[in-house]
């Protein structure tokens, strides 16, 4: 699905590096969205991506993704060849079993099996031959996270996945996420709106404004969470009491 450039990577970034972005510029007719975006993901690195409404946090997960065509030359100059990508809304296709859309497209003689593990983990086990249509909203993305993970991708893409989860599943979701990050080691970008889930999951959080990174800060346990949590709300423009 990714798309690949090649040949500059290996002089521009380390082989450390799982995704390496220099300079990306994409425009809408007119209309410049990102203006020279910089970005490194080391392997297993978890980075969150922060920004306003419209500044282009979609455009450039998707422009990772390939799912806007061919990005030779547009300055992603590195990416790895297995990416999953998880939305806000599950995708599931209706008309197939929750094990059907798992191992949706799977070739190999073992992936039923496979399926069934990845449900497993994302707990659902048990339900393989449900329809999409009998799952709560909190379920349908967990058999998202398994169809994703059954590809076992080198980067993990993903697109406000929790967005629409009310906030007691959301929780659930962050915790199985952790879990499941830490068993596979995606590389992972996480598109979110939510500043406690940015700083909670992930390693290093990015704002994303005027079409590039505005700032880059490192989270997880070791920070402290309420100076960073207020840093990034004045880097995004709210300016809260707390
Ligand atoms: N296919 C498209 N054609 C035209 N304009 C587009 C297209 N996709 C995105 N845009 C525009 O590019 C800008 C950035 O959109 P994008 O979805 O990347 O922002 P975002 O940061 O993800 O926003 P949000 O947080 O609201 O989801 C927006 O102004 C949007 O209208």
């Amino acid at each position: 699905m990714a798309t690949h450039t090649g040949g500059l990577s290996t002089l521009r970034t380390g082989p450390s590096y799982e995704v390496s972005v220099r300079n990306l510029i994409r425009s809408f007719g007119p209309k410049g969205v990102l203006n020279g975006v910089d970005l490194d993901i080391a392997p297993g690195e978890f980075v969150a991506l922060l920004g306003p409404s419209g500044c282009g946090k979609s455009t450039l997960l998707r422009a990772l993704a390939g799912l806007d065509g061919d990005v030779r030359g547009s300055g992603v100059v590195k990416v790895p060849e297995q990416v999953s990508v998880v939305f806000q809304d599950s995708r599931l296709l209706p008309w197939d079993t929750v094990l059907g859309n798992v191992t949706l497209g799977l070739r190999d003689h073992d992936a039923d099996a496979r399926g069934r593990r990845a449900l497993a983990e994302v707990g659902l086990a048990g339900r393989e031959k449900a329809w999409p249509h009998e799952l709560s909203g909190g379920e349908q993305q967990r058999v998202a996270l398994a169809r994703s993970l059954v590809r076992e991708p080198k980067l993990l893409l993903a697109d406000e996945p929790f967005g629409a989860l009310d906030a007691l599943t959301r929780l659930k979701m962050h915790a199985l996420l952790k879990d499941l990050v830490a068993a596979h080691r995606p590389a992972v970008l996480l598109v979110t709106h939510d500043v406690d889930e940015a700083i909670t999951l992930a390693d290093r959080v990015v704002v994303l404004q005027g079409g590039r990174v505005a700032l880059e800060r490192k989270a997880g346990t070791a920070v402290d969470h309420s100076a960073l949590r207020g840093e990034l709300l004045e880097a995004l423009g709210v300016h809260s009491a707390a």
